[in-house]
């Protein structure tokens, strides 16, 4: 079931060697047919080298293996709890790559500091909360989504508007309409966070975009109703640190 999916998702996942975004078997992509209800996934712990689309896996909305004869990526969890609680996107991607973590690692969100960051995120991409050590031993994939899905709400920002965010101390999760979509915005991720970085080492000033120069890109790439309006205490967020 799903071939044509499969074969997306697969297609998906391949992109991420190629654009220097995993390292052996680490992260994944996923893809969600909302009609069916049924999302597809890499299988855990597979080299993408030796990755097939018939090696895909078929998962319903609570989680439960439909289809497949490997195990699911061990992020299936986290993935499950994302496409319940943010009913438009189409695909997620979860990586390791090494900027991201960079600003995971030290509870950092990574900065609207510039327009290559502005033409995809409506705002610095923000770093959740630590997980408890409740969380981690009770169930550490499916609270690992609770507390990005807590991130977005606690702060009132658009996960459309912000399609990405940093699990403290381990990585970044992105999605998007498609798949695809989700590693493009994986990538744009690690580039607006290595970016950042340097501009930090360069700089103690405020590195932020001013709100006009966000706005100006964002809706430039995204039209003026793609956002603005559905949830202004993001842009108040953003207004607090930028300079107008
Ligand atoms: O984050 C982690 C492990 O820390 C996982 O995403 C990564 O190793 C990929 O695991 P899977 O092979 O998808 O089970």
């Amino acid at each position: 079931m799903l071939e044509k999916l499969k074969q997306e998702v697969y297609d998906a996942n391949m992109r991420l060697p190629e654009l220097d975004l995993v390292t052996f078997t680490w992260g994944n992509v996923s893809g969600i047919d909302r009609d069916k209800g049924l999302f597809v996934i890499k299988p855990s712990g597979v080299e993408y080298g030796n990755l097939k689309p018939e090696d895909m896996v078929v998962v319903d909305l609570d989680g439960k293996v439909v289809e497949g004869n490997m195990n699911p990526s061990s992020d299936t969890p986290t993935h499950t709890v994302l496409y319940n609680e943010f009913p438009d996107i189409g695909g997620i991607v979860h990586t390791h790559s090494p900027w991201a973590v960079s600003f995971a690692s030290a509870n950092m969100d990574v900065p609207a500091a510039s327009t290559t960051h502005a033409d995809t995120f409506y705002g610095d991409v923000p770093v959740s909360d630590p997980l408890t050590k409740q969380e981690i031993e009770d169930a550490y994939e499916e609270n690992t989504g609770k507390v990005i899905v807590k991130t977005f709400n606690e702060r009132h920002i658009d996960y459309n508007a912000v399609p990405a965010v940093l699990v403290s101390q381990h990585g970044p999760f992105s999605w998007g309409a498609t798949p695809d979509k989700a590693v493009y915005n994986a990538k744009v991720l690690e580039v607006s966070a290595e970016i950042s970085y340097h501009a930090l080492q360069l700089t103690r000033d405020n590195i932020r975009v001013p709100q006009y120069l966000l706005d100006k890109h964002y809706y430039r790439k995204h039209g003026k109703n793609a956002y603005y309006g559905q949830n202004n205490a993001k842009s108040k967020d953003h207004a607090a640190h930028a300079e107008n």
